[in-house]
């Protein structure tokens, strides 16, 4: 036994904080079997709550009796305790106290406790410390009251610990005296149960084991023997002590959380509950004493006045500086003052009127003390793996405070916690579904290639040039086609064997078709094959001569272009049976002959014109050429000379197809097919007006020869002995493919038959005056067959073409000028041929070009990739022209118009993309094709722009010569 030192009170105090624990966020998984009633649960976080107070009145005792005081306090009801005024001079000052609690005179302790303490001293087993003060003047019956409370509050807890077997506790007992402002442990000692001593200054104290852990049953009667013992004790010889010392009997339980924080728990609950009982507050004020008397005073003063410093200062609230430090009572009660802790407080008071002061100061004391708010909370000691368990939590818990400030509870994380997380399963959806469209996009590309490859790889498919010189020549071609070269005669380009037949496939009127070239045909009957496509194609197209320098690649590319200019310089006669256009009435020139007016630029015209004016025929195939697929390209030949020369526009399509000029001015790009409209156009009017607008439908051109004719087909005899100018040499020996004009002699001939080419030069003769106007409305028509059928055949044609576009990733732009222009007139199925031939020519030239990369290797020819590539950009720019064409609600209209989620990215990117991409679905084309014209500036389409796409054989059309392409195209922007 001994004084404890600081080092001592420390451990006391540190004990006090570990009992405290670490808590928060456990307190909703805990049931407080014994302490939630009544007092609002506890708090993990510092459930609030005011100390409990209560005031007892003592029975006046035998000698208050004796001396016949009265009794001036009574207990009006459980809650209030009034003055009875019987001093006048005491008018002025409080009469009634109203606390939690009030205790009359005969109220039995064990009333007291289970009114006033019970419930603070068993939420020690729920993990809460809980203390009990006893607070009065000396002989108030603070011990008397302690006494009898520590007993009832041991027996319930030992009941409640006999009633949960299934729970482990560990029960741990302290007993400290503070006298002196020292502290001593009263249970240190060796002897249990426990001993008294006789001190000489302070009689008799109590000596008990320092600590007991409950270990059984038996045991736990042995502490209660204990308890009574001190019960005893506390009664017979303990009060001349305790009126001048603090004594705190500090019960600690452990027990296993598990019950609480579920089976796996290893965490367990740490609570203590404190048994104190206080000098006599009287002393705080009293003086008199002196020596060793005066010392104690001074220093129970110290504690007393302290503590009630602390608990006024406590009840105005939290600010500013607490005094705990300021006594060893109150650094050892802190928690129970306003931290941790339920706090009961018994004040004691003597009724008798000769402790009026002291009972006043009591209640005063008392009336501050019910204003002081604790924080209890349960306490966990956490077991290594559950602390970090537990900090993890934590530490998520304040990153997502962090986050998002304001949200503190464990509730708020949780549901902040799955709004994120049902935020990303969202988002991962949303590009589930993006990666699904994509993927199903590349399938349908593979498969488009995959039926591409399948369609090609027939036997009739060309491989190149190479195969195209190994074509079947009919017996007699050979021979044929060297006259042509010799002669200079005009043809036309070489049509391979496949390109023939699908043509002859393309719709029901193939036949006719051939049947009517035949017809054409005069003693060259190849050239009638050509005359349906190629010139709508060639006479409507830009065509220039592509300067040398400009095509480096005309070896390759003119190998498989139909693209021919064949100058006449180099054969100056042409040869009657070889001559290679012809014309009848109803066809506005189905062999253009282009007349060139001294320009190097080829000039699409009907052959009278053309013979007139002494220059050159130009025949213009729009099947085979690569660059037919778009409708920039052009096929010249020129009549009077063998030289092959491929057109500015062929050119210009295979080298700088770029995407729509209207968003891409200035850039050159690899091309989407059918995007070449700026170079392609380039210029190309204002040869085609040369060579078209001066016809004026034989009122003013002859034909220098006559042709035979019949009602719907005449020929033309060609005898081309113009002088060769400067400009046509260089067309000549700038792209001079003669073997082209070969094979399409060759294959020509595969396919026409001389006898029936006779016999319809022998019954067909026809003047060149008559109006080509009519002739070229009537061929317009017949040329597709009969009216009857032709919704059907249109319809028809529109979806194969638009699965080409597809498939040739031909620019959305023309598509939607094309798709808009053609809507199923009539007049318009020779560019519905035309284009139709176009794509499936390009389709294999991509085939083409995936094999046999030697096109692009000039850096000039088109490839799938570069289409890919170019119609890439085309929906860049199309999804970036969606922010300047349309104000945010028309944008968002059109979200929701194709499916598109308004809280997705890249949304206008999304649009694009969706843009031309189901061509299974017209709506969805008609859908795509307003937008894109909407997005383009494509407001109105004139019946002009036929032109861009093929022939237009509408002689009105024809003066619109001032109007270059370029411009038409810009003007609709
Ligand atoms: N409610 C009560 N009923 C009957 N007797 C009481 C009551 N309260 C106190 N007493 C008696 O009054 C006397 C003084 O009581 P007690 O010793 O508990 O006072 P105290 O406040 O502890 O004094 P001290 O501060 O000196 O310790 C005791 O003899 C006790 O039995």
């Amino acid at each position: 036994m001994g004084a404890v030192g600081e080092e001592e009170l420390t451990r006391w105090e540190r004990d006090q904080d570990e009992v405290s624990g670490i808590t928060g966020g456990w307190e909703d998984s805990i049931g407080c079997e014994s302490v939630s009633s009544g007092r609002g649960g506890v708090g993990g976080v510092g459930s609030k709550e005011r100390i409990e107070v209560s005031v007892r009145l003592r029975p006046l005792s035998a000698m208050e009796v004796a001396r016949n005081e009265p009794s001036d306090w009574e207990c009006i009801n459980d809650t209030t305790i009034i003055f009875r005024n019987s001093m006048p001079e005491r008018s002025m000052v409080p009469t009634a106290y109203t606390f939690d609690r009030v205790f009359r005179c005969d109220s039995t302790t064990k009333h007291v406790y289970e009114e006033g303490a019970r419930e603070v001293a068993l939420s020690v087993v729920s993990g809460i410390n809980g203390s009990i003060f006893a607070y009065g003047q000396t002989s108030s019956g603070k011990t008397y009251t302690m006494t009898g409370i520590t007993e009832y509050a041991m027996n319930d807890i030992y009941d409640y610990i006999r009633k949960h077997k299934e729970r482990a506790f560990v029960l741990k007992f302290a007993a400290m005296e503070i006298y002196n402002e020292a502290v001593r442990d009263l249970l240190r000692t060796e002897s249990i149960p426990l001993r008294v001593l006789d001190d000489p200054d302070r009689g008799t104290i109590i000596e008990k084991l320092t600590e007991v852990t409950l270990r059984d049953w038996n045991h736990m009667q042995e502490l209660l023997s204990i308890c009574e013992a001190q019960r005893q004790i506390g009664e017979t010889s303990l009060n001349e002590m305790s009126s001048r010392s603090h004594q705190i009997l500090r019960l600690t339980i452990e027990s296993s959380a598990r019950e609480f924080l579920g089976k796996d728990n290893s965490s367990t609950l740490s609570a203590s509950v404190n048994f104190v009982d206080l000098a006599g507050s009287e002393r705080a004020s009293q003086a008199l004493s002196a020596g060793a008397r005066l010392k104690e005073g001074c220093h129970i003063n110290r504690s007393l006045l302290t503590l009630g410093t602390v608990i006024r200062k406590l009840s105005k609230g939290r600010n500013g500086h607490i005094p705990y430090r300021d006594s060893k009572l109150t650094r050892i009660l802190q928690p129970a003052l306003g931290g941790n802790a339920r706090t009961a407080i018994i004040c004691t008071i003597c009724p008798a009127r000769s402790h009026i002061e002291q009972s006043r100061n009591t209640l005063l004391f008392a009336s501050c003390a019910k204003e002081v708010v604790t924080s209890a909370q349960v306490n966990i000691v956490m077991s290594d793996k559950a602390l970090v368990k537990h900090l993890q939590r934590e530490l998520a818990r304040l990153e997502c405070e962090l986050r998002c400030p304001g949200q503190i509870s464990s509730k708020s994380y949780v549901e902040a916690l799955l709004k994120e997380k049902d935020a990303q399963i969202q988002k991962m959806e949303k590009e589930i579904k993006e990666l699904i469209q994509q993927r199903d996009l590349a399938q349908s590309r593979i498969e488009d290639l995959l039926r591409a490859l399948g369609d090609d790889r027939g036997p009739g498919q060309w491989h190149g040039y190479d195969q195209l010189r190994t074509l079947r020549i009919p017996d007699g071609c050979e021979e044929e086609l060297s006259t042509c070269d010799s002669s200079g005669v005009v043809d036309f380009s070489f049509i391979k064997c496949s390109a023939l037949k699908d043509f002859a496939n393309l719709n029901e009127n193939s036949n006719e078709i051939l049947e009517n070239s035949n017809e054409y045909s005069t003693t060259s009957p190849q050239s009638s094959i050509s005359t349906r496509n190629s010139i709508g194609l060639a006479s409507k197209l830009g065509r220039q001569v592509i300067p040398e320098e400009n095509c480096p690649d005309t070896e390759d590319i003119c190998k498989e272009v139909c693209c021919i200019e064949i100058n006449d310089a180099t054969h100056q006669t042409v040869n009657s049976s070889n001559v290679l256009t012809e014309r009848n009435d109803n066809l506005e020139s189905p062999f253009l002959c282009d007349n060139n007016h001294g320009n190097q630029e080829s000039v699409a015209g009907p052959v009278g014109e053309m013979d007139q004016s002494g220059r050159r025929a130009v025949v213009h195939f729009g099947r085979e050429c690569p660059e037919i697929s778009s409708p920039w390209s052009s096929t010249q030949i020129n009549s009077r000379g063998l030289g092959l020369t491929r057109s500015r526009s062929c050119r210009a399509t295979l080298m700088d197809s770029s995407a729509f000029h209207w968003f891409q001015e200035g850039q050159q790009n690899v091309n989407t097919p059918p995007s070449s409209f700026r170079i392609e156009y380039t210029g190309r009017p204002e040869v085609f007006h040369k060579g078209i607008f001066p016809l004026n439908y034989g009122s003013e051109i002859k034909a220098p020869v006559e042709y035979k004719t019949s009602e719907r087909t005449s020929v033309n005899v060609l005898k081309a002995e113009y002088p060769k100018t400067e400009t046509e040499e260089d067309i000549t020996s700038s792209c001079t493919v003669t073997t082209e004009l070969e094979m399409a002699q060759a294959q020509f001939h595969n396919h026409l038959n001389d006898d029936q080419i006779a016999e319809q030069n022998a019954n067909e003769d026809i003047s060149i005056e008559k109006p080509i106007k009519d002739a070229c409305l009537d061929t317009a028509i017949n040329t597709t067959g009969p009216l009857s059928i032709w919704p059907e055949q249109f319809e028809k044609q529109q979806k194969e073409i638009i699965e080409l576009w597809h498939a040739c990733n031909v620019s959305l732009a023309h598509r939607t000028y094309f798709f808009l222009l053609f809507k199923g007139d009539p007049r318009d199925s020779v560019y519905m041929e035309v284009e139709l031939r176009r794509l499936s020519f390009l389709k294999r030239v991509f085939m083409q070009g995936n094999l046999h990369t030697t096109a692009a290797e000039h850096g000039c020819s088109i490839t799938l990739s570069s289409s890919i590539r170019a119609l890439r950009r085309e929906r860049g720019t199309l999804s970036r022209q969606m922010q300047k064409r349309f104000s945010t609600e028309e944008r968002e209209s059109l979200y929701h118009k194709w499916g598109i989620s308004l809280q997705s990215k890249r949304r206008k990117v999304q649009l694009a993309r969706l843009l031309w991409s189901d061509t299974r679905s017209m709506d969805h084309i008609r859908e795509s094709a307003l937008l894109v014209a909407k997005l383009v500036g494509l407001l109105e389409l004139d019946q002009a722009l036929k032109e861009m796409f093929g022939l237009s054989f509408t002689p009105q059309q024809l003066g619109r010569r001032s109007q270059s392409w370029r411009h038409g195209i810009s003007s609709l922007m």
